[in-house]
């Protein structure tokens, strides 16, 4: 299939979240539910597939490529799609990402590879042998707080040089380098990566946000990023407000298993709504907390 445009990929893109089920398969029809959720009533603009969201340092090579499947069959071209295929094996990546170009995704992204404190000659080289191999646009997924790899601004520069980087998924409180990107890259796709600073970042006029939380909080997020380019801050910040008193609730009692239960609060009833093993199950109390949680903060 032709390459995509990744340069068009804008706004709202939820980090998909996966149910799966006793035996940590991937639960299709609650996976579907959710896919279907975030396009008809988060209305977002795209989903970023295979992100730490999806529990994707988890999971086997085939069952990635099976969640990127059923996300582009369910969502046919109704939204864009972005494929996150990094980790630690770069072959891995390489086959993530030619197996979802040919599937047709907008994008692929790629975390820097992590565990291991790698230089920045090896991240670079990593992001330019995935480029090489794979014919499409990718963006760079940069979280030096879980990865250890920083990046300063002469960096990024370096990785932006290199053919088909279109663009990073900004995950830091840095809004000093956030700035300075912006200013030195107006052309280079920026996206937020921490939903509970979304405010600040749209304010350095990021072009999206990727992030877990607009899963179930996708439509305050958009107006946190319309009532910015409108001038009106003081509607953005308060939506932010209600954001982080939302976000706040669902960090304090268990990120994925909370989202996953709103979600299923939400409608999403189909199967299981596990999480892979490490990860453990939800609780009474995290049931009861995200009962509540959806009462009164969503
Ligand atoms: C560390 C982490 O979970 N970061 C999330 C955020 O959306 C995060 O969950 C949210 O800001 C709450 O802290 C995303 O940046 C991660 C993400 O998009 C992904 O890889 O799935």
């Amino acid at each position: 299939m032709a390459k995509r445009n990744g340069k068009n990929i804008k706004g709202i893109i939820s980090a998909l979240l996966v149910p799966f089920d006793e035996e940590g398969r991937v639960n299709e029809a609650g996976l579907r539910q959710i896919i279907r959720h975030n396009i008809d009533e988060m209305k977002v603009d795209g989903l970023y597939v295979g992100g730490s969201t999806g529990e994707n340092f988890l999971i086997e090579t085939d069952v990635k490529k099976q969640i990127f499947d059923i996300a582009k069959d369910e969502s046919k071209d109704d939204i864009h799609l972005i494929a996150q295929v990094g980790g630690m094996n770069v072959y891995e990546a390489i086959e993530l990402g030619q197996y979802a170009t040919e599937l047709g995704y907008d994008a692929i992204s790629a975390v820097t590879p992590f565990y291991y404190k790698f230089s920045f000659a090896e991240v670079k080289e990593y992001y330019q042998d995935i480029v090489n191999a794979v014919d499409n646009d990718l963006i760079i997924y940069s979280i030096p707080v879980l990865t250890g790899i920083e990046m300063g601004l002469k960096e990024f520069e370096e990785l932006f040089a290199l053919d088909n980087i279109i663009g990073v998924k900004f995950t830091a409180a840095d809004f000093y380098l956030l700035e300075r990107l912006r200013h030195s890259f107006p052309d280079v796709l920026i996206y937020s990566g921490f939903d509970e600073m979304l405010f600040p970042a749209a304010i350095y006029e990021v072009d999206g946000a990727i992030g877990s939380t607009y899963n179930v909080n996708g439509i305050r997020a958009r107006g946190i990023l319309e009532a910015v380019k409108d001038n009106d801050l003081a509607k953005a910040r308060q939506l932010q407000k209600e954001s982080n008193d939302l976000i706040e609730a669902i960090l304090a009692n268990g990120l994925y298993p909370t989202l996953k239960r709103l979600l299923q609060l939400e409608g999403c009833d189909e199967g299981p709504f596990l999480s892979r093993k490490p990860m453990a199950s939800i609780t009474d109390e995290q049931l009861e907390e995200a009962k509540r949680i959806h009462e009164e903060l969503l």
